[in-house]
């Protein structure tokens, strides 16, 4: 193979492309061959010049004799010089050929050229040394492409793999490799890929195989020679300021310079989904940076609302949004009632689409019914979604309604995250991670299969990401992109530039998620723009003031996704006398904590209390607790349900802190109480 480094030193495309350009006419086959014949035949008219000059002025022959003779000794010693890079074989050869050159063309000078044994000389050494290069060349070249291919393939131990034709392109070389059929598969080939990066001198991950779905024989080879992630792109500013959210959010590059481009809105003319995104990574991988610029994209387009629930980190990441049009929601429990609120949003706008004739949102639901498009960010998802019933029937009815969730989280194990809800959610974005079992959540087998590693970034290169979503080829999601390095004044100035654009949430949607229509309505942002907890914002207005809008909810929960089909006691009345049986276990002398207005309720005997009544009723008795429990402890009639409902009910209470685990598994104790003595 050629040089692996050009002259500017930079790891070759060309050496890589080269290697692979296929030769297919005669011409080009033997172009390689020219050069050394083309100095033979030059070298005897050369030398019969120059020895008819010569004879010419018979006083300078003497000085022409010395200075030809060190003239020749300079350039084998230079040639011997230069070429020590090369093979040693190489540079003998090279080093030989100047020197018999040399002296051959001092002495034709001197006698001339056509003096015998000189043009004997010329005639077969000549030849011979011409002969032998090619016949050099065409051994260690193969004079073709495929003899060249068939040396690397079997270097790394893959003989009988052909290389079709390539296409090169900046930093980028990819081409169709057909497999012997019967003896090799593309996980053969993929396993090996980093020793292919090794034979072509380049760094891991720089060889990326993918199966093709036609035909198991052939794969694709994609090499990328120079990685363009170590140094991230600037943020260029928004990419589509006052546009749609149909058009795509821009946020990176990938390794080929191709831009990092995500759809949420489905769209009917491709068939694309709308989709949720998961969003994976460990701490410090960057995916708060990416979540800035995701925000910003969706903040600088004219038809799209964004509300933000950030239950942990409040203004350290969400903080940027400041006096922007994002709702942003920064209280557990407020984030929480939010998400609870979501189905009967979407029932709501999922109807008004179809009245206005359309199956799921399209811009023009914006420009001619003035309902945008609905995102909903959570971070830490987690935490949230454990206490939200039936998440995976909400992210799919979300969809169809123009509303897109997007998850952010560490890890999505499965005990974090459901199969259920993991098939609703359509597309990731994993930045680095721990180790592969952690990618292992996030990404398609596929992709990993391919050569995806998220796990070798950890957070020492943060920003790098795989994207897998609906509008992006499949064959570029094991493709790694690197998220733009922007800092938060530019993006908050891209969104500032914008807020004219930015439209109100719909009344009635705002009703239902207790927002205001404007995030810059509420009370906190005109002091100064705080990050909006929810609480601070309007109450929600319902027909009837007397129904809690939690509780409605919740009974239009049950009505529609009971949580215990297989409990014959489901929807019956508890009988009074297990009720005192099981409230015999509350300490009835011990003081009621604060549960607001719901405590008064724990011991009147209930028929089945609605989920929020059940919720409050445990986490007021698992407070009381003097020992340690489970959920076969917990009291049924307190909450109606059956025992997988109080054990993850059971779970999130810890999660929240509200209790804390013990030492077995699925066993809790109350938190130790704190300061009596204040
Ligand atoms: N594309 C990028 N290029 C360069 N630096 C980046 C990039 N993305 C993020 N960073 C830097 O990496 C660091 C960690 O990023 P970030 O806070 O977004 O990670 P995180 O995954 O949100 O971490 P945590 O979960 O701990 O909050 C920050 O200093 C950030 O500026």
């Amino acid at each position: 193979m050629a040089s692996k480094r050009n002259g500017d030193g930079d790891l070759a495309v060309a050496g890589a492309a080269e290697f692979y350009t296929p030769k297919k006419h005669w011409a080009s086959r033997l172009a390689p061959y020219a050069s050394e014949w083309a100095g033979f035949l030059a070298t005897m008219p050369v030398a019969a010049g120059a020895h008819w000059w010569m004879t010419s002025e018979p006083a300078a022959m003497p000085w022409a004799s010395a200075g030809l003779t060190l003239l020749g000794t300079g350039v084998t010693a230079l040639t011997w010089y230069c070429a020590r890079a090369r093979a040693v074989i190489v540079r003998r050869f090279a080093t030989a050929t100047a020197g018999i050159t040399a002296a051959w063309t001092t002495a034709a000078t001197i006698a001339g050229p056509w003096e015998t044994p000189l043009l004997q000389l010329y005639a077969f050494g000549g030849a011979g040394v011409a002969l032998s290069w090619s016949i050099f060349k065409a051994l260690k070249r193969g004079g073709d492409f495929e003899a060249g291919g068939d040396n690397l393939w079997e270097k790394v131990k893959l003989a009988g793999v052909k290389t079709g034709p390539l296409e090169v392109e900046p930093n980028k070389v990819s081409g169709t490799l057909q497999l012997p059929r019967g003896e090799l598969d593309v996980g053969d080939v993929q396993k090996r890929a980093d020793k292919i990066a090794s034979y072509l001198g380049l760094r891991k991950g720089a060889v990326r195989i993918i199966e093709d779905p036609e035909d198991a024989s052939q794969a694709q080879m994609t090499v990328v020679p120079r990685d363009v992630l170590k140094d991230p792109a600037d943020w260029p500013g928004a990419s589509h300021p006052g546009g749609s959210i149909a058009d795509p959010l821009v946020f990176g590059v990938y390794e080929d310079t191709e831009l990092l481009r995500l759809w949420l809105p489905g769209d009917p003319k491709t068939s694309r989904n709308a989709t949720h995104l998961q969003i994976n990574g460990m701490n410090g991988s960057g995916k708060s940076a990416g979540f800035k610029q995701l925000a910003t994209e969706i903040l600088t387009r004219r038809d799209v609302a964004l509300i933000v629930l950030d239950p942990s980190k409040g203004d350290q990441t969400v903080g940027f949004l400041q006096g922007s049009r994002a709702h942003l929601v920064t209280d557990v429990g407020a984030c929480k009632k939010l998400l609870k609120a979501l189905p009967g949003v979407i029932t709501n706008r999922a109807s008004q689409l179809g009245r206005w004739g359309y199956d799921q949102w399209v811009p023009e639901a914006f420009t001619k019914h003035r309902m945008p498009y609905l995102v909903v960010w959570v971070e830490e998802a987690t935490k949230l979604l454990k206490s939200v019933e039936k998440f995976d029937v909400i992210a799919q009815e979300a969809r169809s309604a123009g509303i897109s969730l997007v998850l952010s989280q560490q890890k999505s194990t499965f005990r974090q995250m459901s199969t259920d809800v993991r098939s609703q959610l359509g597309a990731v974005l994993c930045f680095g991670v721990k180790d592969p079992e952690d990618a292992g959540y996030s990404l398609s087998d596929e992709t990993l299969d391919a050569g995806a590693a998220p796990h070798r970034w950890k957070n020492r290169w943060p920003g790098c990401c795989y994207l897998e979503a609906p509008g992006v080829e499949e064959a570029r999601y094991p493709t790694p992109a690197r998220t733009y390095r922007a800092t938060d004044e530019a993006l908050a100035a891209d969104i500032a530039a914008c807020a004219e654009h930015a439209p109100d949430l719909p009344e009635d949607t705002a009703e239902a998620l207790g927002l205001p229509q404007r995030a810059s309505d509420t009370a906190d942002d005109q002091e100064g723009g705080t990050v909006v907890p929810m609480r601070s914002t309007t109450p929600t207005r319902h027909t009837d003031p007397d129904v809690d809008p939690l509780e409605a909810l919740d009974s239009l929960q049950e009505a529609d996704v009971d949580d215990d089909p297989d409990d014959p006691e489901a929807g019956l009345a508890s009988l009074p006398d297990e009720t005192e049986t099981d409230l015999d276990e509350v300490d009835p002398d011990a003081e009621i904590p604060e549960v607001p207005d719901t405590a008064a309720q724990i011991a009147l005997p209930q028929p089945r209390p609605s989920l929020a009544r059940a919720r409050a009723n445990v986490e007021n008795w698992a407070t009381r607790q003097p020992g340690v429990f489970g959920p076969k402890d917990v009291p049924t009639d307190l909450h109606g349900r059956d025992r997988s409902w109080v054990s993850r009910m059971l779970s999130a209470l810890a999660e929240e802190g509200v209790i804390v685990r013990a030492d077995d598994p699925g066993t809790y104790r109350a938190r130790p109480a704190r300061g009596h003595a204040a």
